[in-house]
């Protein structure tokens, strides 16, 4: 059985593919596509696949700023939050990655929250 989080990403190659799909299903949401009109896909995925990595238990290594100072130029709610964690669970399901690989990830983005949330 392959208990290897990453692996069952397809490792930092998987990971990057799926999270360059994620840009363009946020890029196409209604709530929080505004967001994400500026953003460049290939430097975002590769960002968010490195930190994805990491968190579940590497090698890799998120090099990126802090997401704090990432954030707080936006007005960012806890819906959005919300809605960006239900964009990636589609995109995580259109992979077919297994429910509890999926929780694993989501699990190490939530407590994110504190740095990315800023607005009422
Ligand atoms: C756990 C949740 C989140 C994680 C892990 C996360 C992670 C990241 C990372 C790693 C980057 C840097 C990408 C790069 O270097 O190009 C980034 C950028 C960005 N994030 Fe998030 N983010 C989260 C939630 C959100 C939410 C809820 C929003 C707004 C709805 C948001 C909006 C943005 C935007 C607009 C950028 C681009 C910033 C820029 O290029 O100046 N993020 N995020």
């Amino acid at each position: 059985q392959n208990t290897d989080p990453l692996q069952a990403f397809g490792g930092l190659p998987g990971l990057n593919a799926l999270m360059l799909d994620f840009h363009a299903r946020l890029r196409a949401d209604a709530r929080i596509g505004h967001f994400f009109k500026d953003v460049k896909g290939p430097p975002f995925a590769e960002a968010l696949a490195e930190q994805a990595c990491q968190e579940l238990g590497g090698p890799c290594q998120y090099k990126g700023a802090p997401m704090k100072l990432l954030h707080q130029d936006f007005e960012i709610r806890a819906s959005d939050f919300n809605a960006l964690v239900e964009v990636l669970q589609a995109a995580m399901d259109a992979r077919g990655i297994p429910f509890a690989v999926q929780n694993r990830l989501l699990a190490r983005f939530a407590p994110m929250h504190r740095d990315i949330i800023n607005t009422r």
